[in-house]
């Protein structure tokens, strides 16, 4: 699986998006290492608070089928620049996922911005900064 398959794959789970509320779809399409994808859209709730990201979604779902080794994340939205992933999602990518592991971004215009797990979220809180 390519680059360019993996955003098509994150543009069929974007169609999925529950958005009444913002009217903002987002999809994801994360790679594990053995070659599965898991998609991933953003589901919102009358109760704001409870939406959940399309990178997460995708996220959760491989973790909770065992898959927890990560080769790639796509990342699209119909947004101007690639669409940046949000601060929750910077965390659990950098909890979840290996620092070296590929994260595209991309836009409904086809630009794309391929960065690092461990470059969305320099300085990250992590399990290590915790007392024992
Ligand atoms: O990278 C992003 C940015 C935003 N959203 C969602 C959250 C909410 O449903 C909507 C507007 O913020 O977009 C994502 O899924 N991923
Ligand atoms: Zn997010």
């Amino acid at each position: 699986m390519n680059t360019e398959q993996l955003i098509i794959e994150a543009k069929t789970a974007r169609e999925r998006a529950y958005v009444p509320y913002s009217t903002f779809k987002v999809g994801a399409a994360l790679l594990t290492k053995s070659g599965k994808v898991f998609g991933g859209c953003n589901i919102e709730n009358a109760a704001y608070s409870m939406c959940n990201c399309a990178e997460r979604t995708a996220l959760f779902k491989a973790y909770s089928e065992g898959e927890t080794d990560f080769e790639a994340i796509a990342v699209v939205a119909d947004t101007k620049r690639p669409v940046p992933p949000c601060g929750a999602c910077r965390q659990v990518i950098s909890e979840l996922c290996s620092k070296d592991m590929k994260v595209i971004l991309t836009n409904m215009n086809g630009d794309i911005e391929q960065l690092t797990a461990g470059e969305l979220l320099p300085g990250a809180f992590s399990a290590e900064d915790l007392n024992d």
